[in-house]
């Protein structure tokens, strides 16, 4: 990577977020700190790491003539993908004329689809997972439920935060999931995955870090998911020695295949000491928002220094954390957040709030992160923080 530059002028390394949500936000404020110049994409105007960057562009990011236009105008060093929800063929053509996507444009498009990674994990890597199948339409949907029984999960191909994923736990369930997976995803309607719903003790994520010196694996981070998505995250997640070095094996052959620099999100479910492969954000993860509090280098600083080629000789933890989502319901624009001062007023404890202009739905708004002796200390303080606030629509 060239010297670290100045802003606004030809020397400075440019970065270019795709998706400018919590998450990338924190990213581009690490990446701030080196005075890269960081400019924010998303399809909706005002979005988090839009309000952090030095620029943005409000596009549709699943249209490839548009993200063709914007890299062809901003010329950045890097592109770092940040959601799912992008027309990733056109990162695969950009990057053979020379484009750097992060970790790699074949991760980004392996992960955008539910279908290239789990092929890639189940059928090429040979890696555990749920039995699944995929379908198109809903005679192929009904058939995959008869063949895979009940309880199964429904999920779009394109989708991320369970949104339009269910769990089919009965007969009458069945006809709703369809309809919802259908209506829910990132991207309307059209394939879908449906998978055994695998019986775990317990599910963790396993933040792994490619960088220019090698591999290394953050604790793991144990979390609470509700209709799909992440509600609190723990860290780190006690399981045994055994289980562990199995995680860690398959997150190493699937980050080694994915290639590139960069945090990767692996998912894992935990049953004694067996463990299946989920699925792989190539990027941070949201239940590695706790890392925000347990460790020195955030996934998010860790991600910055990976990506620009800088050293990672440590991870430092602070001690058992947690992190609880804040989610809002309803509709209405700039909300406002009340409670911030009760909600932090225990010792370490931090708060997110992300700046999203507009709610529609179910939204996640902000995280609190909290840190005690133990993990059920830990999540019992960041959840009465959470309990503390109030979101104003
Ligand atoms: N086959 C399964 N068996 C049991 N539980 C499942 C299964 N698939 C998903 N889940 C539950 O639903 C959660 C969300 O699933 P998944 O990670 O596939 O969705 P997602 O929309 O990609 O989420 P995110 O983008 O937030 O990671 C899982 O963490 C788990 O709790
Ligand atoms: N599980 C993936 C995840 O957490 N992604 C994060 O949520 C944002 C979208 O939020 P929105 O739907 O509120 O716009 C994404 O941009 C990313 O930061
Ligand atoms: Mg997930």
């Amino acid at each position: 990577m060239k010297p670290f530059g100045t802003p606004y002028t030809d020397t400075a390394i440019r970065v270019m977020l795709l998706g400018s949500g919590e998450l990338g936000k924190e990213v581009a404020i690490e990446l701030q700190r080196f005075a890269v110049e960081v400019i924010a994409v998303d399809r909706y105007a005002h979005a988090p790491a839009m309000q952090v960057a030095h620029r943005s562009h409000v596009v549709n990011m699943l249209d490839g003539a548009e993200i063709r236009r914007l890299v062809e105008l901003e010329k950045p060093d890097l592109v770092v993908p940040e959601i799912e929800a992008i027309h990733t063929p056109t990162l695969v053509e950009l990057e053979k004329g020379g484009l750097r996507v992060i970790p790699t444009a074949r991760a980004a498009w392996l992960t955008m689809d539910r279908e290239g990674i789990r092929r890639l994990a189940a059928e090429t890597l040979k890696l555990p997972t749920s039995p699944y199948r995929f379908v198109d339409t809903e005679a192929e949907y009904r058939a995959a439920v008869a063949a895979l029984g009940l309880p199964c999960v429904v999920k779009p191909v394109m989708s991320s935060s369970g949104k339009g994923q269910s769990i089919v736990r009965s007969e009458a369930e069945i006809g709703p999931a369809w309809d919802y997976a259908q209506s829910g995803g990132r991207t309307g309607k059209g394939r879908c995955i449906v998978e055994g719903f695998v019986d775990f003790d317990y599910e963790i994520t396993l933040l792994t870090v490619r960088h220019r010196d090698g591999t290394c694996f953050c604790a793991p981070i144990g979390h609470l998911q509700e209709h799909g998505d992440y509600r609190e995250s723990w860290q780190p997640q006690p399981m045994s020695a055994k289980a562990l070095a199995e995680a860690q094996r398959q997150a190493k052959v699937l980050t080694d295949d994915l290639g590139g620099l960069g945090v990767f999100g692996v998912e894992f479910f935990v049953k004694g000491d067996r463990v299946i492969f989920s699925e792989v954000s190539p990027r941070p993860h949201d239940t590695g928002l706790v890392t925000l509090i347990s460790q020195d280098l955030s996934e998010f600083a860790l991600h910055a220094r990976a990506i620009l080629g800088l050293p990672i000789p440590t991870i430092r933890q602070f001690g058992p954390s947690a992190s609880c989502a804040v989610l809002a319901e309803g509709e209405g624009q700039c909300p406002r957040l009340h409670g911030a001062a009760e909600a932090l007023a225990e010792p370490d404890t931090a708060l997110r709030w992300f700046g999203k202009p507009e709610v529609k739905g179910k939204r996640r708004m902000a995280v609190t992160l909290a840190r005690a002796d133990d993990v059920d200390a830990a999540r019992a303080k960041a959840r009465a923080a959470a309990g503390r606030l109030r979101v104003e629509l």
